[in-house]
């Protein structure tokens, strides 16, 4: 069952500075959802967000909240009420922890009976429960943007607009917040925007990814999807298919295609999901995590594509490597430290790649008589 949009955009435009910096033409948000913006820096992200929290005057387009357009100065206040942001910097008060996690509920005219279990509630979800009455100015990154969303969450809002939210943290503090969000969100199924350059925090929190370059949306789709199946080349390496191979259709049939790669590669052939029409170049996609390296062929593999080639580079990747490699093309692979002692991985190695079929995504096709 396709859950009810809570927030719609239609040709939304804003300018900034007198110049365009956003055209979506259109964006919804669906109750319970979370949805990443992924892009790289001045992408428009935080615009588009500011955007969607009515927060940003428009040049064109509207919202609609339920259904129903947001004309009205009034329905535009009543409809942030509705909505709270964190940003990238917390903006706390010099106050204390609990005087800054009940600002809202104070503003909105709660009284102190009902503030103080709400303020602890949520203070304890977030793991500062025994932070209450530090000062704001003695914290931590972490503890400090844990407060901004127990600030948030504590107001029960409809949509949740989270801005860059890890961007200033160091990778403990990073990594323990993303696994806590994580779980508040699916817990309370908050409906959530969160803007990001960072495609495993996007691959951990949301369902939804809208992915967007200059002003613009590129591809916007569920969180697999995007993340398989990027519609472009620039899509593609943002959500960190590494791997892009340009080749010529030799066979196609029940969506199984035969790739012949070019001249530099030796004409060889790798098998892909997609359709296409032989004699037709394409463009294949393969994420790294979904290349298996080996010192020889596995021949009980289920993996139809292997690959000897020698070892060009290896470069950390959080708890991976990431191993490139010359197979006649350029392959990437990750690799735990585990596997990268055992096979004793080292620069001018020699090493067996292989993929399945269904790790090779079809990512655009181009011309029948294109060069390869
Ligand atoms: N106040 C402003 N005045 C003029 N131009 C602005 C203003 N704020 C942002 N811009 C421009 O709008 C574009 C989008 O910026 P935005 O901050 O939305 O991008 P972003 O994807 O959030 O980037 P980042 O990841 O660096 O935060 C950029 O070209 C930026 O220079």
């Amino acid at each position: 069952m396709s859950r009810a949009t809570v927030l719609e955009a239609r040709g939304l435009k804003v300018l900034r500075g007198g110049t365009q910096v956003l055209d979506v033409p259109a964006l919804g948000l669906r109750a319970g959802e979370v949805l990443a913006l992924m892009g790289p820096n001045g992408a428009g992200k935080s615009t588009l967000m500011l955007a969607l929290a009515g927060l940003l005057p428009l040049s064109g387009g509207t919202l609609l909240y339920q259904g129903v357009e947001l004309r009205s100065r009034s329905e535009r206040e009543a409809f942030r009420r509705r909505m709270t942001m964190v940003f990238q910097d917390p903006l706390l008060f010099d106050a204390t922890v609990a005087q800054n996690i009940a600002t809202g509920l104070k503003l909105r005219g709660v009284p102190a009976a009902l503030r103080e279990p709400a303020v602890r509630a949520w203070a304890g979800r977030l793991g500062i429960g025994h932070l209450l009455d530090r000062s704001a100015r003695h914290l931590s990154g972490g503890e400090a943007q844990r407060t901004a969303l127990a600030r948030a969450f504590v107001l029960g809002p409809e949509i949740l607009f989270l801005d860059e939210p890890f961007a200033a943290l160091d990778a403990p503090a990073r990594e323990g917040l993303l696994d806590d969000l994580g779980h508040i969100l699916a817990e309370t199924g908050s409906t959530a925007v969160i803007s990001t350059h960072d495609q495993g925090e996007a691959a951990r929190l949301a369902h939804r990814l809208a992915v967007m370059q200059g002003g613009t949306l590129l591809q916007t789709g569920g969180l697999r999807e995007v993340m398989n199946h990027p519609q472009d080349p620039i899509v593609a390496a943002f959500v960190g298919m590494e791997t892009l191979l340009r080749g010529q259709v030799a066979t196609c049939g029940e969506g199984l295609l035969t790739l012949r790669l070019g001249k530099g590669s030796g004409g060889q052939e790798v098998l892909a999901i997609g359709e296409a029409q032989p004699g037709q170049t394409v463009l294949v996609g393969i994420r790294p995590e979904n290349v298996t390296l080996s010192l020889q062929t596995d021949k009980s593999s289920s993996a139809r594509n292997a690959f000897p080639g020698t070892v060009t580079k290896i470069l950390p990747r959080g708890p991976f490597f990431k191993v490139e490699l010359d197979c006649g093309f350029f392959l990437a692979a990750y690799v735990t430290a585990q596997s990268l002692a055992e096979l004793d991985l080292r620069p001018g190695g020699a090493v067996v790649a292989s993929f399945k079929a269904t790790a090779a995504h079809l990512i655009r096709r181009e011309g029948l008589d294109a060069e390869v």
